[in-house]
């Protein structure tokens, strides 16, 4: 049997109190099971944001479960949870958030110096396909090199999840689709599980899984038997 690489029970997250509180989450049971590709679609405000964040240990929910494997991240003391982000998951955001003052090498070094068991710079910047771009600075390439660059950062400490939080938001679709290409490699050639929130329906076709949100509950999960490949996804 396959193992999950998440479960969540019941999982609840509540910003502010008392008259102000919004209901991010709203009790989510879910199953990730390991090495999936997954979409998670939704309306604006919808919670996806927020699940992506709990499950990358960035935040805590307010109440439920939620495990990483059989470990319990929501029992996790600050100290557990901040190893648990930097040895087992890699985040790659709409803004790539690189360093201007870094090369695209030494931005991918700045993860590799202190991960558990990185690859190589130069093998994670070829994995993207920007062997040639190693030695510019991030203001000398374009958006869909800079997002390349922040996914071999992620990827270069060869995290089991990585999570992307709207990935091609910023990026035109033919620029976007090469990006697809590169998180889909990530998950076949490396076999991390990729968890991708977007607000392009169409890129749900390339998923194993699609976890459609709505109001901070998941409304449908739906597996795709057959899947589009990158290069045929329109949006
Ligand atoms: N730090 C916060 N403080 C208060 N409310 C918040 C906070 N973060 C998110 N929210 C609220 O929680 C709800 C869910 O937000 P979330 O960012 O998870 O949605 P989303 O589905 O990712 O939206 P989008 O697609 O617009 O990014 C929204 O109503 C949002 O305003």
């Amino acid at each position: 049997m396959t193992e999950n690489t998440f479960t969540t029970r019941n999982l609840r997250k509540v910003y502010g109190e008392g008259a102000a509180a919004v209901h991010a989450l709203r009790g989510v049971d879910l199953e990730i099971p390991e090495g999936e590709f997954v979409v998670l679609l939704g309306a604006s405000g919808s919670g996806k944001s927020t699940l992506l964040n709990i499950l990358g240990g960035l935040d805590r929910a307010s109440e439920g479960e939620v495990f990483f494997r059989d470990r319990e991240l929501s029992a996790m003391t600050d100290t557990e949870l901040t190893r648990y982000r930097r040895d087992h998951v890699g985040f790659v955001f709409q803004f790539y958030n690189l360093m201007p003052s870094l090369t695209a090498r030494e931005n991918v070094e700045l993860v590799t110096e202190i991960a558990r068991n990185p690859m190589d710079p130069d093998m994670a910047l070829d994995l993207v396909g920007l062997s040639s771009r190693a030695d510019h600075f991030p203001a000398q390439l374009s958006g869909g090199e800079q997002q390349r660059v922040a996914i071999a950062r992620a990827v270069a400490k060869q995290p089991e999840v990585l999570f992307c939080d709207e990935p091609t938001g910023a990026l035109d679709s033919a620029t976007g689709r090469s990006v697809l290409k590169v998180l889909k490699d990530v998950n076949e050639k490396l076999g991390a599980t990729v968890l991708i929130v977007t607000h392009a329906a169409s890129q749900a076709a390339m998923a194993d899984r699609v976890i459609r949100f709505g109001d901070g509950a998941v409304i449908e999960v739906r597996l795709n038997e057959t899947k589009l490949t990158p290069e045929d996804i329109e949006w």
